[in-house]
């Protein structure tokens, strides 16, 4: 019954959409830089690229491969129930050189992540490995996973607790008990998995015995559907790992089989697709979701949340701050009428109304949504801003004011009632002066950060940057934390009771902090998003 309510759910969520009707998605506390991020990579990010269309590689699929290494057959299998240790953790970027973690799909798959510098300081390998697996299983037209972030990176080898196809049907099950499944979950799990790929002959040669074979397909299609299920049923499954020379490595088929066929025939019932889709989206979503009793995960994100707003930027000259920033609204009717304003209330001092400095949207872009907001039917409109801000005055805090412009009345996003609040205003990156450099004597692009500090010479300042491009060329691939101590910049003399400090930082940062002392008081910014400034560009 809850399994079909959760379908429901899903679909109505993709009806609604479609028609266009209201909509209740959900915000969060502002600012909210693990859930912001978790976002923009289910929704926006470039990633699922990769497994949209169920793409072949290395005779399996992308999916496949992603599917595998985030499985409780790979780095969620060091889970131990009773003492709450282990799960999916990235253990598995220390444990490949293990016979049991053979396959160059493994590599692949962590190369695949590396490459699109998904990983941040609170959203590590193994929740990218994660998400890799909702893509996957999206990708290949199984169910919509929800996304929980959060998950912990080891930083080391966990057990060797990977099931084996030699292994009996006893081991198993009592590695799946270890792992939190039950015996019937065990088969579900391992048919919900067994819907992709196959078996390689390079890396289990005791298992496709036949030197020709390059990949033995676990089932006919390539897509995620019971097809691997109904073929054992009907007795024409070529799958390996039931029906292949050698009696010990037919792993499928022991457990398949171990209930009488009852739960393989319960997925055939029900089938329509839907049963199937439903059990190993509960399945799958558990699997990923296991990790150490200490770690706790975010509620699970199954639509993006609305009215999100992007870092703000600021900049200083002659008298002014400026700052810019975007909201991201989802699913809004089709108004060319609506007007959408940011108020903002003054820090010191009154030269704002007592109802807020106003500024209205100076443009505004359609979102481009990933995999997942592309299969849920889902429309956005990113507005942009840019307000002038008098520097002594400064702000407090910002909200928005979304006029449709007919009888209806506004909305006012204001962060659940506290505005969205600019905690201090001593130090941030100057988004104007701040460059883009290319350094044509290195042929490298870097990043000239100039961070404004309201104070004098006598200030220091460090940032300590994130930067998830890892110079390793095989895994594990860690993010690079990197910590500066920034320079009095000459090319920006004070100005206005500001002061400017720089240091270039690597264009593939995405995320950093600041730390700053001004007049023996501490300020630091934390997790700014280096993803959205849009520095000038300068060559040097
Ligand atoms: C007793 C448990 C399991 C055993 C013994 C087992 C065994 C295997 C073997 C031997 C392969 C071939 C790998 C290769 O040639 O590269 C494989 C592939 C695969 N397994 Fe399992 N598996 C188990 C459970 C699972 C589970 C629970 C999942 C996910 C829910 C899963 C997902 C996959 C996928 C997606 C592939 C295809 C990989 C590719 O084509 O690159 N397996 N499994």
């Amino acid at each position: 019954m809850v399994q079909s309510l959760r379908a429901l759910y899903a679909r109505a969520i993709v009806t609604c959409a479609l028609a266009g009707y209201a909509h209740s998605f959900s915000t969060f506390q502002w600012p909210n830089p693990q859930l912001s991020y978790a976002d923009s990579q289910i929704y926006e990010g470039s990633m699922s690229i990769l497994t949209q269309g169920c793409p072949p590689r290395e005779n399996t699929t992308v999916p496949a491969q992603w599917l595998r290494i985030a499985s409780a057959y790979h780095d969620m299998s060091t889970h131990d129930v009773d003492d709450g240790t282990g799960g999916l953790d990235a253990s598995i970027q220390y444990e490949l050189d293990r016979p049991q973690n053979v396959g160059q799909g493994m590599i692949d798959s962590l190369n695949d992540f590396k490459a699109f510098r998904v990983a941040a300081p609170f959203f590590g390998m193994a929740d990218t490995i994660a998400l890799g697996a909702v893509f996957a299983v999206a990708g290949c037209g199984g169910p919509l996973i929800p996304f929980s972030a959060g998950r912990v990176d080891a930083t080391e080898a966990g057990p060797e607790t990977v099931p084996e196809p030699q292994q009996d049907l006893a081991s198993h099950t009592e590695a799946f008990r270890r792992q939190g499944f039950t015996p019937t979950e065990m088969i579900g799990l391992v048919a919900c998995g067994h819907t992709l790929g196959g078996v390689r002959q390079v890396d289990f040669p005791l298992v496709v015995t036949d030197t020709e074979d390059v990949v033995q397909t676990f089932d006919t299609t390539t897509n995620f559907d019971n097809a691997v299920v109904s073929e054992y049923l009907q007795n024409t499954t070529e799958n390996i790992l039931v029906v292949g020379p050698n009696v010990t490595t037919r792993s499928d088929f022991r457990i398949f089989s171990s209930d009488g066929n009852v739960t393989m025939q319960r997925y055939v019932d029900f089938l329509s697709s839907d049963t199937f889709n439903e059990t190993c989206g509960t399945l799958i979503e558990r699997m990923i979701n296991t990790v150490p009793n200490e770690v706790t995960l975010t509620e699970p994100i199954s639509e993006p949340f609305d009215y999100v707003v992007s870092e703000p930027l600021f900049s200083y000259r002659n008298g002014t701050l400026s700052m810019a920033t975007t909201l991201r609204v989802i699913n809004p009717s089709d108004n060319p009428s609506r007007t959408i304003t940011l108020l903002w209330a003054d820090r010191q001092g009154s030269s704002c109304p007592s109802t807020g400095c106003t500024s209205p949207s100076t443009s505004s872009q359609q979102v481009v949504f990933s995999l997942i907001g592309n299969i849920q039917g889902l429309t956005g409109i990113r507005y942009s801003f840019n307000a002038t801000i008098n520097a002594t005055t400064s702000l407090s805090k910002f909200w928005f004011e979304i006029n449709e412009n007919d009888s209806s009345d506004p909305v006012v996003v204001d962060n659940g009632g506290s505005g969205f609040v600019i905690e201090q205003d001593t130090i941030f990156i100057d988004n104007s002066r701040s460059e883009n450099l290319f350094l044509s004597s290195s042929f490298t692009d870097v990043r000239k950060v100039i961070v404004a500090v309201r104070g004098d010479a006598s200030s220091s300042v460090s940032i300590t940057t994130f930067d998830p491009n890892s110079s390793a060329s095989t895994p594990p691939y860690v993010l690079t934390v990197t910590t500066t101590e920034l320079q009095l910049d000459e090319s920006n003399p004070s100005e206005g009771g500001f002061t400017f400090f720089t240091g270039n930082v690597s264009e593939t940062v995405n995320f950093l902090n600041i730390v700053a002392n001004v007049g023996g008081t501490s300020y630091t910014q934390e997790n700014f998003d280096m993803t959205v400034v849009n520095f000038p560009f300068v060559t040097s």
